[in-house]
């Protein structure tokens, strides 16, 4: 599919085969969702199914995780007309912070942080990342959010693989993503069938 393709019937996740697989190997995430958001209508309706769960919550505020998930939470915030809020890898904010340490995927020890100035009790916060695969990288952030006193909402990411990590967020907080059941599978396979077909 080109890059700028739109199909004539938009069926839910129709933009997942815009996705390119890795080709660098495995020091890598195992795909680059990066190419659907240059498609237009294919961030549009990627956002819009991202929304969708929370069309009936109260959300003040969309913070999102350095640093491919600041283009989704961005694309959310402006569409709910919302403020973002960056929560950033470690070493990057001149202002106080908090600070968090996870692992993710990678098994490598990181840090992230969050401004101390924004969150407090009363603000309700949706969380938005490009991927979750361990969980470690979300729960972070929901340890920080929630560290401040502010209330999590939800979590909104393109997927959210069944890992244990996985497993903890969806049974503990409200969450939305993009992948349709019938595809699941493949995604925690890591391996999608429209790889076969793709073409640059
Ligand atoms: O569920 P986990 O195993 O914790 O992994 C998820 C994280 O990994 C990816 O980002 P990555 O760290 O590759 O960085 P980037 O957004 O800077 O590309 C992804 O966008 C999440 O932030
Ligand atoms: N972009 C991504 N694709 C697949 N697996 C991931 N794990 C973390 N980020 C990922």
């Amino acid at each position: 599919m080109d890059v700028f393709d739109v199909p004539a019937n938009r069926q839910k996740g129709w933009y997942l085969s815009l996705m390119a697989p890795n080709t660098k190997g495995p020091t890598f995430a195992w795909l680059d969702p990066s190419r659907l958001y240059c498609n237009p209508q294919a961030l549009a309706d990627c956002v819009k199914d991202l929304l969708s769960p929370f069309d009936s919550d109260t959300i003040d505020l969309v913070a999102a995780i350095d640093a491919m998930g600041f283009i989704l939470g961005a694309s959310v915030a402006s569409t709910l007309g919302k403020g973002f809020l960056a929560i950033r890898k470690a070493g990057h904010l001149c202002v106080a912070t908090q600070s968090q340490n996870y692992t993710d995927y990678t098994g490598r020890e990181k840090t992230m942080e969050v401004r101390v100035d924004v969150l407090k009790p009363g603000v309700r916060v949706l969380l938005v990342d490009q991927w979750i695969e361990t969980g470690g990288t979300m729960k972070a952030a929901i340890q920080l959010v929630e560290r401040l006193g502010a209330t999590v909402v939800g979590v909104a990411a393109v997927a959210i693989e069944n890992t244990e990590g996985g497993h903890w967020i969806k049974e503990n907080y409200k969450f939305s993503h993009c992948i349709p059941e019938e595809l699941q599978g493949q995604i925690d396979q890591k391996y999608l069938n429209s790889f076969k077909s793709f073409d640059q």
